[in-house]
Formats: C-alpha cells, sequence, structure tokens
C-alpha cells in the first residue's frame, strides 16, 4: 500500500496559494459538513477549542474523502501531542507559540523517527494503515509538513533563523497573540502589528519558505494574498456560524416583536 500523498505539502512546495478554513467545531459531522465546502486546507484546532484527540480522529475520516487538506494545530510544542497526532494519520502539523530556532527543531525532530528524530516507534496505526504501508518508518517524513507558527515578539525578532530550519515546511503568524505580545491586544491591524508581519513575510522569504496566516476579515484576507502568502485561512467555522446565525435572527426579530405588539395590545383591550 501506498503511502497518501500530502497534497497541501506539495502545494506549498509549488507557492500555489492556498485558501482555508480554521475549524472549532470539534466533530466528524462538521467536518464531513465542511469538507464539501471547497477549502483547499482545514485546520482542526486543538488549542483554542475542546478537541481532544478522538475529535480530531473523527474530523480526519470525515475530511478524508475530501481535496480539503487537514491541518492540525496541536496545543503545543510537546512531542508526545505530536506523536499521536501523526499517529491518527495526520500529515500536517501546526505547532505554536515558535520563539527560536531552537523550538522550530524541536517541532521538526517530533515528527521525524531516529536518527534524524525522536517519533516514538508503534508498528501498527491509521498513518501507517495498521502496517499495510510498505516501509512506513523511512519515507513517512517525506509528506509530513510541519508549519511552525511565530506569534510573540521573540518570535518576530527570531523570524529569519525559524524560518532556515530545515525540515520546517511553512511559516503561519498568529495576528491575535502578535498583536498582544506587541502590546496592541485585540487590534491585529495596528501599523506596528502591519510592520511585524511584513518582517516576518520578508524573513521568511528570505529563507525561502511559504508563509501562510488566518485573516477572517475579507479585507485582511486578500490583503495578505496580495503581499504574497501562500496559505491564508479566510475565516473560522465557529464565525461564520456566530454571524450568520445572528444576522438570521435579526432578520425576523422584527416581524416578532410586531406579533407580540399586537398580541399585547389585544390583551390591554380585552
Ligand atoms: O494568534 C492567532 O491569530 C492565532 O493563533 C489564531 C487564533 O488562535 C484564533 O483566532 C483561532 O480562533
Amino acid at each position: 500500500m501506498q503511502l497518501p500523498r500530502n497534497a497541501f505539502k506539495h502545494a506549498l512546495e509549488e507557492r500555489r496559494l492556498q485558501i482555508g478554513l480554521w475549524s472549532q467545531l470539534t466533530t466528524g459531522l462538521a467536518a464531513e459538513l465542511l469538507a464539501r465546502a471547497g477549502f483547499d486546507w482545514i485546520v482542526i484546532d486543538t488549542e483554542h477549542s475542546p478537541t481532544e484527540v478522538p475529535a480530531v480522529l473523527h474530523q480526519l475520516q470525515a475530511l478524508a474523502p475530501s481535496e480539503s487538506s487537514p491541518v492540525v494545530r496541536v496545543a503545543w510544542n510537546d512531542p508526545v501531542l505530536i506523536k499521536r497526532i501523526l499517529d491518527i494519520g495526520a500529515q500536517t502539523v501546526l505547532v505554536p507559540f515558535i520563539e527560536t530556532a531552537e523550538d522550530a527543531e524541536k517541532a521538526v525532530a517530533a515528527t521525524r523517527y531516529p536518527p534524524l528524530g525522536i517519533r516514538g516507534v508503534a508498528t501498527s496505526h491509521r498513518a501507517n494503515q495498521f502496517g499495510r504501508i510498505d516501509n512506513y518508518l523511512h519515507i513517512a517524513a517525506g509528506e509530513i509538513c510541519v508549519l511552525v507558527q511565530i506569534e510573540t515578539r521573540r518570535g518576530l525578532e527570531n523570524a529569519a533563523a525559524i524560518a532556515s530550519v530545515a525540515g520546517v515546511d511553512g511559516v503561519f503568524v498568529g495576528p491575535s497573540d502578535l498583536s498582544g505580545s506587541l502590546g496592541h491586544l485585540g487590534d491585529p491591524n495596528h501599523p506596528e502589528v502591519r510592520e511585524a508581519v511584513a518582517a516576518i513575510h520578508a524573513a521568511v522569504g528570505g529563507a525561502g519558505k511559504p508563509i501562510g496566516t488566518l485573516a477572517p476579515v475579507e479585507e485582511d484576507a486578500r490583503r495578505y494574498i496580495d503581499m504574497g502568502f501562500t496559505f491564508v485561512a479566510v475565516g473560522s467555522d465557529v464565525g461564520v456560524l456566530a454571524r450568520h446565525t445572528d444576522a438570521l435572527a435579526r432578520s425576523f426579530a422584527g416581524a416578532r416583536d410586531r406579533q407580540h405588539a399586537r398580541f399585547a395590545e389585544t390583551d390591554r383591550a380585552s
């Protein structure tokens, strides 16, 4: 049996723009629904959601038949978390809070078997099709994509060194945390944050690696695309659901309030 090809990894290598969606809805059912939407990549976020490993598995299964590549954001740069996610078949991991080249090396090492790294060896799991993929131990890394997240002032200062680490396939800028770290919490469009994003973009480009981000505001997403970002998540499932359900409820609130007022009038009259 062949190792599955990681379409997202190869698209990044070729700098083909990948439009993504952030997912925090946690269930296989939600992932199945999103799988048909037409995004190139979908982040299964375990850092800022209640999603634990079994729920990641259900989401990977739901996304498997689709054209949307799963990207699993682990909760922390922890080799145990990364190992568990790889063993259930994720081929792309996004590792948060990378501040130095050493942090990035640690993330990469967690995805590589010895002697290149420290990934624990299991003989039969979903990633190797329960032992059916020939030579998995020696070829797995070829289809694993490691994205590291820069989201602090320290990460900004070390962006070029982080991006240059061998085995880092791309750098993701976290605008929300970066703005907090730079003293502009809640204002990812503050000029200093924009300047920092531009500096990270230049450093990552200089290292010959692709860069991506999450930009739920359309104007921001289009700006990043115009700047040359290769992978841009343009929204999140919870955001889309919350905003659209708010708007739907609001659009019928007038009809309900008018009808209730008529009831109140009738009550008063009787
Ligand atoms: O710093 C950021 O921006 C991110 O890391 C993305 C966030 O975690 C968040 O917006 C996901 O809901």
